[in-house]
């Protein structure tokens, strides 16, 4: 371990909802119901987070979200608009937890003020809008990601490392579901699930984790070489409520000269979880990824024998405190530390790519670009 200080960052919270909540409890120096902080058990002594500011469309709500996630540590301010905390010289960057439809809007201001980003998932409504966000950050030199939080967990990186050692062959089929009822009868239509001005849908919403597993697994894959997907297909099922996407399931396909592989992808707002979330199916074995697929604690590797039958399982846990969002905030944090202006892990190529694979899924007219 280094014995040199840890190079403190410090973030400008925008907006005080259910992400925004879990992204700051999940920092070192905010300890969880158990005293144990984050930091506990996880390899991160080289950086520290801070909140230097929160923003809310309401100012008392920014005090509320201080006092409760910190015991009022007068530290940080509270802001009443986000502009605010763009314009704070005392934040290094700006995490983005409002609903989607607002990304594009909040990010660029952000960018535009010269502030590093770290925008939640789905970056972007679709593929124009990103582009426009990616060259606002090249232009104003900022780092701009993706909160794609499962690429940072270590169960996510194991898991990679299995994929691409060799013992079970080449992947064929990667089959990967995020359901969650949200019970859209008895919530009302203005919830974020459901507003299309929210960006509401199944696809923005849980899409990105099928999808993410598909990229780690397959297009990640050395033998993929980095070649784009083909034959992206996808048909989906909308609710009467607000005409929003309930319903999904698209497929894409992976093939290189080394490789063919195919993606099966599902998601729902109506329907429960099943296990497993995941499979990745490899010439000689698998890999079963546990529920909930956007932070699994455990997976299974079955491996086949000689004569072409699973023979031998193996189960691995995966365990640490907080809720599994400090992994992707220590990321942002080295990033910027070291000058980068995008994270090697979850990249703007692969944010691009599934906007690119979701704008195919969707018809066009559901989510005009904000320009
Ligand atoms: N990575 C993950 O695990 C998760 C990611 N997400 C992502 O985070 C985003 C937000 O989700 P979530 O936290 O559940 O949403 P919430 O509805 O709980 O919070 C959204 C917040 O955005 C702000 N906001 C700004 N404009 C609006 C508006 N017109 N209507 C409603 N809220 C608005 C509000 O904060 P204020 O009033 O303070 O300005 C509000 O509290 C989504 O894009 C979602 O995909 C969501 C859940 C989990
Ligand atoms: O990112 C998410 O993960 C968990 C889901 O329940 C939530 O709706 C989604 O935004």
């Amino acid at each position: 371990m280094s014995s040199a200080a840890p190079f403190e960052f410090r973030w400008g919270i925008i907006s005080t909802g259910a992400i925004a909540t879990a992204f700051v409890k999940g920092y070192d120096t905010i300890q969880d119901e158990t005293h144990n902080s984050s930091k506990s058990s996880r390899d991160a002594h080289d950086v520290i987070h801070k909140v230097a500011a929160v923003g809310s469309r309401s100012v008392e709500k920014a005090q509320e979200f201080i006092d409760k996630l910190t015991g009022g540590d007068k530290s940080i301010k509270a802001f009443g608009t986000y502009d605010e905390v763009y314009a704070d010289k005392d934040v290094d960057a700006v995490y983005i937890g409002t609903p989607h439809a607002y990304h594009y809007e909040n990010a660029l201001a952000a960018i535009k003020a010269g502030k590093n980003v770290l925008c939640e998932k789905p970056i972007t409504c679709n593929t124009a809008e990103l582009k426009s966000l990616l060259a606002a950050a090249k232009e104003h030199n900022v780092f701009f990601m993706e909160a794609v939080w499962t690429r940072f967990q270590p169960l996510s990186l194991e898991v990679k490392r299995i994929a691409e050692e060799g013992t079970l062959g080449l992947p064929v089929l990667l089959q990967a579901d995020l359901s969650g009822d949200f019970n859209i009868y008895n919530i009302p239509a203005t919830h974020r699930i459901l507003d299309p001005a929210l960006g509401g849908g199944a696809l923005l919403d849980l899409g990105p984790y099928p999808l993410f597993w598909a990229i780690l697994a397959l297009y990640e894959n050395p033998a993929n070489n980095k070649t784009q997907p083909t034959n992206i297909k996808g048909s989906m099922i909308k609710t009467p409520i607000t005409d929003v996407d309930s319903n999904v399931v698209f497929n894409v396909s992976f093939c290189a000269a080394k490789l063919s592989a195919q993606a099966s992808l599902s998601c729902s707002i109506t329907l429960d979880p099943i296990e497993p979330g995941v499979a990745i199916r490899f010439e000689r074995g698998n890999i079963l990824i546990h529920t909930p697929i956007y932070c699994p604690k455990s997976f299974t590797v079955q491996y086949k024998g000689k004569n072409g039958r699973i023979d031998r399982e193996e189960k691995r846990l995966f365990q640490y405190v907080g809720g599994g969002w400090h992994f992707q905030a220590d990321e942002v944090a080295r990033c910027v530390r070291d000058g980068k202006k995008e994270s090697e892990h979850w990249g703007h190529d692969k944010s691009l790519l599934e906007m690119t694979i979701f704008d195919e899924v969707f018809p066009a007219s559901s989510f005009a670009p904000k320009f």
